[in-house]
């Protein structure tokens, strides 16, 4: 029997959204004659808003309620932001495409100023990510950060409405919702690290549906997926998850892949550094291997453990 429809789960917020209806245009286009429909719903990622994300805990806080719905036969695949993706998914779940990657890198963004550097002593920052906070407090120590949660709309709505001199966001995000313009500029490698896995999106589905496997694979991206996989094994080693101060740039060379990783602390500003090089068959043990350079300069201190 051949499917004749796929359902994607997907949460509401715009850029999930968007990324859904992008898969669902890439499916299509790559199957004549699927149907392909969205199943939107909200997630305990996108309700609690009060709160870091780092202090409500549990991994894939924004993946549960799509997974359920994927087990329940409510839809057969779900899109996520792979940088939002637990380096361990739940048994039973496989990732059958990585999309190629978008632009990885962080974004200034502010109504005011052009860049770091021209912020004024002492200005505020809002983010609630651990790691742009720790590259922050690396770069400028005189800034005041502030907490930033909600989607992207939300956050650029309290960045306009005055509480903050500017915040930080990922370009992928803002380049996807038509927003381009608001990036004053770009937060780069090797100085600045993206999360593991960011501006990548990933295709999620049960392992127990080859039918459903098969007609997702050809969107995977083969070059992304071994970038994402050097990081992702780097914060898996590190006991990573979206909550700690981790960065990771792995970039395809002729001579293989090229890893670059971070761990930050939030309080000093201090970053430990690490890179190595390996065969693109090696993508696993390479980022185990910076793991363990990281280790070795103390990172099980700045995690916490
Ligand atoms: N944690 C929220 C999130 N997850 C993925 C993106 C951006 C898109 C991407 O990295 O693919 C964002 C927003 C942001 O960090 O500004």
């Amino acid at each position: 029997m051949t499917l004749s429809i796929l359902r994607i789960a997907t949460r509401k917020s715009a850029l999930a959204l968007w990324q859904a209806e992008h898969v669902a245009a890439e499916l299509r286009a790559a199957h004549p004659g699927l149907r392909v429909e969205l199943v939107p719903m909200s997630t305990r990622g996108d309700e609690i808003l009060d709160k870091p994300l780092a202090t409500i805990g549990g991994k894939g806080l924004f993946l549960k309620e799509l997974e359920v719905a994927m087990l329940e036969g409510r839809a057969d695949l779900a899109v996520h932001s792979l940088k939002d993706v637990p380096a361990e998914l739940e048994p039973g779940f496989t990732l059958p495409a990585i999309l190629p990657r978008a632009d990885a890198a962080d974004a200034f963004v502010s109504n005011d100023f052009s860049d770091l550097a021209a912020l004024p002593l002492g200005a505020h920052v809002g983010t609630s990510s651990l790691r742009r906070q720790a590259l922050l407090r690396a770069v400028r120590p005189d800034l005041s950060l502030l907490d930033l949660r909600g989607n992207v709309g939300t956050r650029l709505a309290k960045l306009d409405a005055g509480h903050y001199e500017a915040i930080l966001l990922a370009c992928a995000g803002l380049e996807r919702l038509g927003l381009a313009a608001r990036i004053r500029s770009r937060l780069t490698a090797p100085d600045w690290l993206p999360a593991p896995g960011q501006a990548a999106i990933a295709i999620e589905a049960r392992n127990d549906q080859p039918d459903v496997l098969e007609l997702l694979a050809v969107l995977d991206d083969p070059d992304t997926r071994l970038a994402v996989t050097a990081e992702r094994a780097m914060n898996h080693a590190l006991g990573g998850s979206c909550t700690v101060p981790v960065g990771a740039w792995c970039t395809l060379t002729e001579r293989g892949l090229h890893l670059r990783g971070m761990v930050g602390d939030v309080n000093s500003g201090r970053l430990l550094l690490a890179e190595a090089q390996a065969d693109g068959d090696q993508a696993i043990a390479l980022g185990q291997q910076v793991a363990e350079a990281l280790f070795a300069q103390g990172a099980d201190k700045l995690l916490g453990r």
